[in-house]
């Protein structure tokens, strides 16, 4: 069976003999396919209009796709929708989960969703960028004890990071496994009940931390090439370092989920990096981990995300259309320092996943099997 990724359509489709353009198809069904599919299976997708057919064309082997549920109607009979409902509802979420939700953990640990989740991470990047590139470059923000604060020695973007993190615990932000804090040991207990998450990650995932090397590449590399210009503006110090604490939480955010990354990539692989991570081969283990077409896909999107979101739309076509951070710098960030972070970020927990129990794991193929169903059947919808 040939399943690359389901794709939900909600166009209509007008023709039945029509029913498989190539964009409703995965694999490499072309328009000129023999006709038709020959519908095996077929359901509503819950929570979408479309409808879910699992079928093959004669050329194509076994192609899923979705079309609209009324056009569904015409082509595929009612007694083998009623029968297929429940079936493919339970398979769909099976094959191809829709995005991350950390209450449901096989939908955390599945490698598609979580590259989904990095790319809308890009445009929360990209718009701090924007956003911090209004003000200057602003050292006084992180010069040590540049201000008198009371009660706090420190930088005035660490005393601001500080009192965020603060409140922000409050209201469970760092209860959520893709969520780091850069003050770990100043947080407050949540007056709100306690979130319970499913564990996904190893018990250490924690202790993953790289927020301070984040924070000093933040302020040396990447502050100069997004600021507006040099030196301090006095007037907006407050603002600038109010930019500087979205930019340094998406950032976080962003190389952190090289552990998500690392547990999915372990799991799928669990005999390779086994071997890997007791011979403590680094060198292997980042090899092992890099996706080389990945990384040049993100950057291409980066530039043309970087020309998108940072030139007003008015001014698309006219001669001189100014991008307010330049797309280049902005796939050079990613390129020099976001990524190299989250494969330190992979590597760093990667290397302490064989624990005691771990190793159990890795030499019982039985117990992932079993694993992989308790965790399934927490989140089938
Ligand atoms: O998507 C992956 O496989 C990752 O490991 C994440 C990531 C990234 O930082 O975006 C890092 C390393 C890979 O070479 C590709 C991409």
């Amino acid at each position: 069976m040939r399943i690359n990724r389901l794709i939900y359509h909600e166009g209509k489709v007008t023709n039945p003999y029509s029913v498989a353009p190539t964009s409703h198809f995965f694999g490499s069904t072309s328009q000129s396919d023999p006709l038709f599919w020959f519908v095996y299976a077929c359901g509503p997708l819950p929570h979408t209009r479309g409808y879910l057919l699992f079928g093959s064309t004669l050329l194509s082997g076994w192609p899923v796709s979705t079309v609209h549920r009324k056009e569904a109607s015409r082509f595929v009979p009612s007694s083998v929708r009623f029968f297929s409902f429940h079936y493919l509802s339970s398979a769909s979420s099976f094959l191809h989960p829709l995005k991350m939700e950390f209450k449901k953990p096989a939908t955390v640990l599945n490698l598609a969703n979580i590259r989904q989740a990095l790319v809308r991470m890009e445009d929360t990047v990209v718009f701090s960028f924007i956003e911090r590139s209004q003000f200057y470059e602003s050292p006084s923000v992180y010069a040590p004890n540049k201000y008198k604060i009371p009660n706090f020695s420190g930088s005035f973007l660490d005393w601001l990071l500080l009192q965020n993190e603060k409140t922000h615990s409050l209201v469970r932000r760092y209860e959520s496994p893709d969520e780091t804090p850069f003050f770990p040991d100043q947080l407050e207990e949540s007056f709100l009940p306690s979130l319970n998450y499913p564990p996904v990650l190893a018990d250490y995932a924690d202790e993953v931390n790289v927020n301070d090397e984040i924070r000093t590449v933040y302020i040396e590399k990447i502050v100069p090439q997004i600021a507006a210009k040099r030196g301090d503006q006095d007037e907006n110090i407050g603002s600038t370092a109010c930019a500087d604490v979205d930019c340094l939480q998406a950032l976080s955010r962003r190389v952190h989920f090289g552990k998500f990354v690392a547990e999915a990539k372990f799991q799928n692989e669990m005999a390779h990096y086994t071997n890997l991570i007791r011979n403590k081969d680094i060198k292997g283990i980042e090899e092992a981990i890099t996706d080389s077409a990945v990384e040049a896909k993100i950057l291409e999107r980066l530039i043309a995300k970087g020309h998108a979101y940072g030139t007003d739309p008015t001014l698309r076509y006219s001669q001189n259309p100014q991008s307010k951070v330049q797309p280049e710098a902005i796939a050079k960030i990613y390129k020099e320092v976001v990524i190299p972070l989250t494969k330190k970020v992979e590597v760093e927990y990667l290397l302490r996943r064989l624990g005691d129990d771990d190793e159990a794991e890795a030499q019982d193929p039985q117990r992932k099997t079993q694993l992989m169903n308790r965790l399934l059947s927490n989140s089938l919808w």
